[in-house]
């Protein structure tokens, strides 16, 4: 059945909600075949006053994990890894436990402890202390199997960044290439995506921007400037820069089939509820969300410092939408900002 029209009003206050809740500025981007819809609020700069534009690329954060996935599985499809082989036999040094698989880490029930727990306890000193520092993927993973497991193998959901710094430990040292190149080669440049780009360990963001505005813990002091960083905490778990058009065009292509085949498609969207409501699921680097319509769409959220970002598709990837908030430790606006999949994909606001 066709969806009903995207509700562009709708959207827009949802926008002027997140201005109102903290958010410099906001935007959002709706395709539909050749069709497109788009809205931008505020300010991408708030010293120069500059306003937010819909074509401003951003850090993506955990949006990062889907192409990582995509990756992978394009990498279990060319047999070169199996999905429910050990990690271990594709790392350089061995996790902790030989009973966490390949697929653990890609749906987040591997325990592994997420470190960014502990590195960003303290929100601004825990972003200082890493923005311009280099880890490699060794040093991450050690940060977390300095802690016991979440849970046994396989036996419970828990999302954390390790799994997918893992992964991008495991592509590297299963073909010796950095997971940039794979990124280029097997997504960006088929689907012609000129705005994403992963620059690790650079910290500037090239062409038009939006800058990134983290919010302290003591929230009466003002926003920090966290625009330049090196992502090096996330790497292949949070490090992509795109823009939204690019993350339409990705989720799209990912749900219509034209990245992975049918076989390493279905496994991905093989959803396991992670919510009690059953409304939010999770796939093999892919979130599910079941709107208020009834309507799943599939994609990824993402939170970096400065950076709130939602990115979903239909199940056939005919009407995508990404949206940006440029502000983050703001759980309010996060979850104000999320109303544009309603408005998106159900062309109402959420009931
Ligand atoms: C599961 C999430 C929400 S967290 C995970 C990843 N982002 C991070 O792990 C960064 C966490 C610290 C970010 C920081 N917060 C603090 O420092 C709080 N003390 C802020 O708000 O900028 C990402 O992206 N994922 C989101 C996702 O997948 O949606």
């Amino acid at each position: 059945p066709a969806l009903p029209a995207p509700d562009v009003a709708a959207v827009a206050a949802v926008h002027r909600t997140a201005l109102s809740q903290g958010a410099p500025g906001a935007l959002t981007r709706i395709d539909e075949g050749p069709r497109s819809y788009r809205v931008a609020t505020g300010e991408a700069d708030t010293a120069a006053h500059t306003p937010m534009d819909t074509g401003r690329r951003f850090r993506v954060g955990s949006v990062s994990k889907t192409f990582t996935s995509v990756v992978l599985l394009q990498l279990v499809a060319e047999g070169k890894v199996d999905l429910d082989a050990p990690a271990n036999r594709y790392l350089p040094e061995p996790l902790p436990d030989e009973r966490i698989t390949v697929r653990h880490l890609l749906s987040h029930r591997s325990g592994l402890y997420d470190y960014t727990n502990d590195m960003f306890y303290n929100t601004v000193p825990g972003f200082e202390a890493v923005r311009n520092k280099v880890f490699s993927y060794q040093e991450l993973i050690d940060l977390s199997t300095a802690r016991p497991l979440n849970n046994t193998p396989g036996a419970a959901y828990s999302y954390s960044n390790t799994n997918f710094v893992a992964l991008g430990a495991i592509v590297e040292h299963v073909t010796g290439t950095p997971v940039a190149t794979h990124y280029q080669e097997r997504i960006f440049t088929p689907l012609r995506l000129k705005h994403t780009s992963y620059v690790h360990p650079r910290t500037t963001i090239s062409g038009s921007y939006a800058r990134g505005y983290l919010r302290q813990d003591d929230t009466t002091l003002p926003l920090v400037d966290s625009t330049e960083q090196t992502v090096s905490w996330a790497q292949s778990a949070g490090a992509v820069i795109s823009n939204a058009k690019d993350l339409n065009r990705f989720f799209s292509a990912l749900l219509s089939g034209k990245l992975l085949p049918e076989e390493q498609l279905r496994e991905m969207t093989t959803m396991v509820p992670v919510t009690a409501d059953g409304k939010q699921s999770y796939g093999l680097g892919l979130r599910g969300r079941t709107l208020s319509c009834g309507t799943t769409v599939y994609g990824h959220t993402g939170t970096v410092q400065g950076y709130y970002t939602y990115a979903f598709t239909t199940s056939d990837g005919r009407r995508s939408m990404a949206s940006l908030a440029n502000t983050s430790n703001n759980g309010t606006v996060n979850t104000t900002l999320g109303a544009t999949l309603d408005a998106s994909f159900c062309g109402t606001d959420p009931a």
